[in-house]
């Protein structure tokens, strides 16, 4: 008989219909480690929240996700202040998949499969944004909200260069809003186009850009980009890339474990990629982890 059990959460739609291949794949390396394997297809939002959340009501031992950034996220939605967290286990089938990248999990489904064989959990930090919770980042600004305007079809053509190409072009209109960003006791203003609060270093798709944000660290890493001429963009993007934002004169950073912003005009924020909400918002890094596969 069985002695443990596994959910798979599949979400058919990503990955260019190979998830049920990958789907059975995972089943049958399950079901030689002796679990006891269920499997729940979503058909729509919400429903990978769901069945995490059943998850840990019947104190499943593992969870598998298959699916993008998006379906991941509603399961740590899920999961995250459930007093029994299952282990995750990751198949990235999205198009970014920064969360994947940002954990080094192999981003070939093939080889991600294999991680079941070494069962190497890492404790991962969850972000709290109002009543949500996020793995990855919060946006917020015209930037975050551009993102919402890649078309599917950029995204299967360009991946994550979609999103950056978006991102450029809002960077050079100057959409400046003001801030105020409350945090440790201290309340400050400030003329920003950009917010980026993370709990892990990769962006767009792109890792180490945030690479003070240890994924376990137990902190909010908190980037203000304050308005910048051409040529500082320029420069920006090029720190973007070297991982060294934070050094910027035009960012102010903080690390974190509780903050609050206040935007005039209100602004939606980006949860992770999805849209979130309007600001004002209170961040926070819970105090529990959630084990990940890598
Ligand atoms: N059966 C389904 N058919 C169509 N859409 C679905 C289905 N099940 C879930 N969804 C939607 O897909 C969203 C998540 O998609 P997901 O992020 O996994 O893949 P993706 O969009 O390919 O990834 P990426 O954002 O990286 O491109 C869910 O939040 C839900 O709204």
């Amino acid at each position: 008989m069985a002695s443990q059990q596994a959910m798979i959460i599949v979400n058919p739609s990503s990955g260019r219909e190979k998830a049920q291949q990958y789907k059975d794949d995972i089943k049958e390396i399950l079901q030689q480690q002796d679990y006891e394997v269920s499997v729940r297809e979503t058909e729509k939002a919400y429903d990978a929240l769901q069945f995490a959340e059943e998850a840990s009501q019947s104190k499943i031992g593992l969870v598998s996700v298959l699916g993008g950034d998006g379906t991941v996220n509603e399961v740590i939605n899920g999961l995250a202040e459930k007093e029994y967290r299952p282990m995750l286990h990751i198949i990235p089938l999205g198009t970014v998949n920064n969360f994947a990248k940002a954990l080094n999990i192999p981003l070939k489904p093939e080889e991600a499969s294999h991680v079941l064989n070494e069962m190497n959990a890492r404790p991962v930090d969850v972000g709290k944004i109002n009543d949500h919770y996020f793995m990855n980042l919060v946006n917020i600004g015209a930037i975050a909200e551009a993102t919402y305007q890649v078309s599917a079809d950029q995204k299967s053509k360009l991946g994550p260069l979609a999103y950056f190409i978006e991102g450029v072009k809002k960077f050079s209109e100057h959409d400046i809003f003001a801030a105020e960003i409350e945090h440790d006791q201290q309340k400050e203003a400030y003329q920003v186009i950009l917010i980026i609060i993370a709990v892990t270093d990769t962006l767009a798709g792109i890792q180490h850009v945030l690479s003070e944000a240890e994924v376990d660290d137990g902190y909010l890493h908190v980037y203000a980009i304050k308005d910048l001429t051409n040529l500082e963009s320029v420069s920006m993007l090029t720190q973007f890339v070297n991982g060294s934002l934070k050094d910027q004169q035009q960012v102010a950073y903080w690390k974190t474990k509780e903050i609050s912003v206040h935007t005039t005009p209100s602004k939606i924020t980006n949860i992770d990629g999805d849209e979130g909400e309007s600001t004002p918002i209170k961040l926070s890094v819970l105090k529990q982890h959630i084990n990940i596969l890598t």
